[in-house]
């Protein structure tokens, strides 16, 4: 008796199942390892080969027009330049993500290609099997001999087949999706890692905006997001099955071929219906991406999406750079991400489901398919070609087409997928322009009595604006010295601050700092010596706690350190009046709506918290005073820091500054640069610099520039 087929199918594909499972090297559970030498050997080599960003850019030139380009993601058109492009970027960057996926999981990834190939061959080897069950039937027939035993006996054996197909298809696919999610999770890490090491000059430059734009669809597609149709970088696997499958198919026809088949018969074979596809089609059940995460995959979601949304936000990051926040966001990110992976590796159970859909969905077509051709048994009788060799020549030949359809619509695919991989490859390679070469490089050297600053003839320009914002910028701040910088509506105030707090880059001229030049230090070492706040500061929709922390990351969790930086920055009354205090969430500026999830301290209260312009403004000083108050903090710098502040909130903020500003023993510790319309204020600088039209055009004490009657003095007299 043939076993029944639930039992047998259910019992080899758990078994097969639990193996796969159990292999070494899933992604999820083990922790995030750091790029192996041969990685980081790869990854320079690529940061040390700039033409992977100019082959891509030339892929997206229009022909006839040098200067203009396809917009982002657009199809590139078949020619020959362009499949020579793909060569290139192919072998630039195939060896590396392969590489990187090969590190990560190198059995999974031999058994993938091996199951790839070997499923090429199943459509084959099932034809080849029913061909024979069908010669038996006809045999049978034909000699008058006919028994249900036999029937039961080839019924049994085409089910073990079919079992055996299943279970290796089984293994395959749960192999391939753990491969899948594990490619997934290192290239968005990648590139996430990428994104957060841009600065601000490299990030404004619309080629390098659609290079990124580019890249983020190469790695929405591993997740089946895709700009072209259904393309994923995972269907390059599919074209290993295809041309497998197009091989055996050629080797099966040639062998009937030449084994003598009349010509006849390949004709009749290739008129015949095809019936089983009409039933694949009817049987074929809904692949509806239900989302598996439930409450905490909500969460999970949102904390995921907070993350990428912190590091890809242009409005955050001068912030995001100058508290150094990379770090924490790539690891908030990759422990939300990983969890969010492992969850939905947990609903699908290991694709246990999939147990009987392949049986309902291909194999009982196959199986109709075989008994569909018993009446053409009638007709052939007389001839000496059999039935089985009748259906098999026909399922051949139809499959031979259809496969090579599927192998040309793939590669069509795959040569677009080319372009968005090279942009990917070449996004990971940029160098962020303030970055200087590894050789020039040089650390940052306290001075432990502030940052000397000296400014000689700097010049700026916003990207696409033919006025320069700042012009012959000359300045001299001595270490621990303060200094104000006033002046009209768009004279270049926040120009400067942010060129100081090397947020931009300078065009032209020099920034030395404590003597040495700005652009031989990395910005993430010049930034762990600031703090500052800036005129357009970041609101987060995220507890009080979360956004005060993030002035200083290593000390976010440290309730004493926020609550000395609230009260410094004279907001504990506020906080203390906010329903649930330090845990009350803020409405922030809504780029990061579910950002409470960010910071580590769960949702405090449903209904965020909306603030005052001015108690705004003390959460963002108390998270400059987060940092302001380390010792290794050498300059700090405030833009308008206290415009909406009241004058007793405005004089307690600016005694703070001086206090902190220096050492128990009253020497000064910190340069201070203040940017203030409050001219009164300004005379508690040491220096001030008067900017009119992006330059300085007056500078010096209060009392010199007042003596010298000019534009500062005009402007102080109105407005005290
Ligand atoms: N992102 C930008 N892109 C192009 N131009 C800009 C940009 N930001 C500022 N500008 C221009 O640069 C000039 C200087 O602007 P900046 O913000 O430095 O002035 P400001 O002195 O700080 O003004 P305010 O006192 O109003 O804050 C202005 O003409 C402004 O229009």
């Amino acid at each position: 008796m043939p076993l029944p087929p639930s039992s047998l199918f259910t019992d080899v594909i758990h078994l097969a199942s639990s193996v796969v499972r159990n292999l070494p090297g899933c992604p999820h559970d083990a922790p995030l390892k750091p790029p192996t030498s041969r990685e980081r050997v790869k990854r320079d080599a690529l940061e040390e080969s700039p033409d992977l960003y100019a082959v891509w850019l030339a892929s997206r030139r229009i022909a006839e027009n040098g200067t203009e380009h396809l917009p982002p993601a657009a199809q590139r058109p078949f020619s020959f330049q362009n499949l020579a492009l793909a060569c290139t970027l192919s072998k630039r960057c195939a060896p590396e993500l392969l590489s990187c996926l090969w590190d990560a999981h190198p059995f999974r990834i031999s058994l993938m290609v091996t199951l790839d190939v070997v499923r090429g061959i199943f459509p084959a080897f099932r034809g080849y099997s029913q061909a024979v069950m069908i010669d038996e039937l006809q045999r049978n027939m034909t000699s008058g001999n006919f028994t249900l035993s036999h029937v039961i006996h080839q019924g049994t054996m085409e089910l073990v087949r079919m079992s055996v197909e299943a279970a290796i298809d089984n293994i395959a696919t749960s192999n391939e999706n753990i491969v899948h999610n594990s490619a997934r999770f290192l290239v968005e890490r990648r590139q996430l890692e990428q994104r957060l090491r841009l600065d601000v000059p490299t990030l404004s430059d619309p080629l390098v905006r659609d290079l990124l734009q580019e890249s983020d669809t190469f790695v929405r597609s591993f997740n089946g997001f895709s700009a072209f149709g259904v393309f994923s970088p995972f269907d390059a696997m599919r074209l290993l099955t295809l041309v497998s499958e197009v091989l055996t198919h050629l080797w099966v026809l040639s062998s009937l071929t030449f084994g003598g088949t009349p010509l006849s018969i390949v004709f009749l074979s290739v008129a015949v219906t095809v019936l089983p596809s009409m039933l694949s089609w009817l049987t074929y059940g809904h692949d509806n991406w239900d989302c598996p995460n439930g409450q905490l995959g909500g969460q999970l979601a949102a904390k995921q999406e907070a993350m990428r949304g912190l590091a890809h936000s242009d409005a955050h990051r001068p912030e995001i750079l100058l508290f150094d926040l990379g770090p924490w966001i790539l690891k908030s990110w990759s422990r939300a991400r990983k969890s969010l992976l492992g969850l939905e590796r947990r609903h699908h159970g290991g694709d246990n489901n999939l147990s009987f859909c392949p049986l309902s969905r291909v194999y009982l077509n196959g199986m109709f398919s075989a008994f569909h051709n018993v009446p053409l048994l009638l007709v052939l009788s007389s001839s000496s070609t059999s039935v089985g060799t009748f259906t098999l020549y026909r399922s051949t030949l139809q499959s031979l087409l259809l496969t090579a359809e599927a192998l040309l619509r793939t590669l069509r695919m795959a040569f677009q997928g080319v372009f968005l991989m090279g942009a990917f490859c070449a996004a990971t390679a940029l160098k962020p322009r303030l970055q200087p070469d590894a050789q020039k490089a040089i650390p940052y050297s306290p001075s432990g009595v502030g940052m000397a600053i000296d400014a000689q003839n700097l010049s700026f320009s916003y990207p696409g604006s033919r006025v320069p914002a700042l012009h012959n910028i000359t300045l001299t701040v001595e270490a621990g010295e303060t200094l104000a910088i006033v002046g009209y509506n768009g004279s270049g105030k926040t120009t400067l601050a942010n060129v100081l707090l090397r947020i931009y880059d300078f065009e032209s001229g020099s920034l030395r700092v404590n003597g040495v030049d700005i652009q031989r230090l990395d910005p993430r070492d010049f930034h762990a010596h600031a703090s500052a706040v800036f005129q357009g500061f970041s609101k987060f929709s995220t507890s009080v706690k979360g956004n005060v922390g993030i002035g200083f990351v290593p000390e976010m969790d440290s309730a004493d350190a926020v609550s000395t930086a609230i009260e410094l920055a004279g907001a504990a009354d506020l906080v203390r009046s906010l329903p649930e205090g330090v845990r009350t969430r803020l409405d922030g500026d809504g780029l990061n709506r579910s950002c409470e999830a960010c910071c580590g301290d769960g949702p405090a209260s449903h209904t965020p918290h909306g603030l005052s312009g001015g108690e705004w403004q003390r959460i963002a000083i108390s998270r400059a005073f987060m940092r302001a108050r380390r010792p290794e903090v050498e300059l700090l710098v405030f833009d308008e820091p206290t415009s909406s502040l009241d004058a007793h909130a405005q004089k307690h903020v600016f005694d703070t500054i001086e206090k902190i500003s220096r050492s128990p023993d009253g020497d000064r510790t910190k340069t201070v640069i203040f940017i203030t319309h409050r001219l009164a204020t300004a005379r508690r600088a040491d220096k001030i610099a008067m900017m009119e039209n992006g330059t300085i055009i007056e500078f010096g004490t209060h009392e010199q520039l007042l003596s010298r009657n000019g534009r500062y003095a005009s402007l102080y007299h109105a407005s005290v």
